[in-house]
């Protein structure tokens, strides 16, 4: 199967800190790919990158087969979308009304939400456990209820691909759990993929099928999960001393 995402010796580099070199990445429907690494080894800069938002260093970045940079802004927004790692309310508007921007790429210039948009933004909300806050300011929102309001608006949106950074910010462990449920859903209704920014490696070992370590000075490793999450990759990525627990499950990993 083609791939929604392709990379080609893409090197990205911001404030002097380089966070990958000559990348070779192809993220196929139905994958679901953890990015791991230490703070400040580029994850953010990275995703925004791969959304288009600055320009790379050198390489080339696809998406659905043609140049990124060569796509409007409309028609990417209606394939890619993507979780910022924070978000600041500049105006009020409710629960619902943020819920259905992302249905904007979706609509003509002057077209209004209909029905169809209505009923989609409302079945998201529902998925986030919100169905109850539709009426309520976003300003009165706690930090995971406002964090799943933007899962809810990316859900609403209903891209292809799904670039998230640090989606579980803010949650608790039931929520990091029950939106990473919903996600991986999503993506096994076909045609979809994601990118996530994680910081738990037992996150990334039980959702994604795929990892990118970024080591850092422009040091990366991209391939399988289970091939991946060795204790020596991740005493290398997170310098530190790792211990692995045999479960029932799997393995936990736990800093040593
Ligand atoms: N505009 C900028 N000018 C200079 N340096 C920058 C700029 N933006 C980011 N940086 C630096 O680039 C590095 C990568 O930042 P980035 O936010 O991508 O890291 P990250 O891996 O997502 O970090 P974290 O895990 O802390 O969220 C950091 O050292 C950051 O301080």
């Amino acid at each position: 199967m083609s791939a929604l995402l392709e990379t080609a010796g893409l090197t990205v580099e911001v404030g002097g800190v380089r966070v990958c070199a000559g990348l070779e990445l192809a993220v196929a429907p139905g994958q679901c790919w953890g990015i791991l690494g230490r703070n400040g080894t580029g994850k953010t800069t990275l995703l925004h990158t791969l959304a288009g938002l600055r320009p790379p260093a050198a390489g080339r970045i696809r998406l659905d087969g043609r140049a990124l940079p060569g796509l409007e802004r409309r028609t990417v927004a209606r394939r890619l979308g993507i979780l910022l790692q924070d978000y600041v309310d500049a105006f009020p508007s409710t629960v619902l009304e943020t819920a259905l921007t992302g249905r904007h790429p979706h609509l003509g210039p002057w077209e209004w939400e209909g029905p169809a948009d209505l009923a989609a933004a409302r079945a998201a909300l529902g998925r986030v456990g919100l169905g109850a806050f539709e009426s309520r300011p976003v300003q009165t929102l706690s930090g995971g209820e406002r964090r799943r309001l933007a899962i809810a608006t990316l859900l609403t949106q209903d891209p292809a691909l799904y670039l998230l950074d640090e989606p579980t910010n803010h949650l608790d462990l039931n929520h990091q759990v029950s939106v990473l449920e919903e996600l991986s859903r999503t993506l096994r209704r076909g045609g979809r993929a994601a990118l996530m920014v994680l910081h738990d490696p037992n996150l990334a070992a039980r959702f994604c099928d795929r990892l990118l370590l970024l080591h850092g000075e422009g040091v990366t490793q991209a391939g399988p999960a289970t091939d991946l999450l060795t204790a020596a990759n991740l005493e290398r990525l997170y310098r530190h001393p790792m211990r692995a627990i045999p479960t029932p499950s799997g393995t936990a990993w736990l800093p040593g």
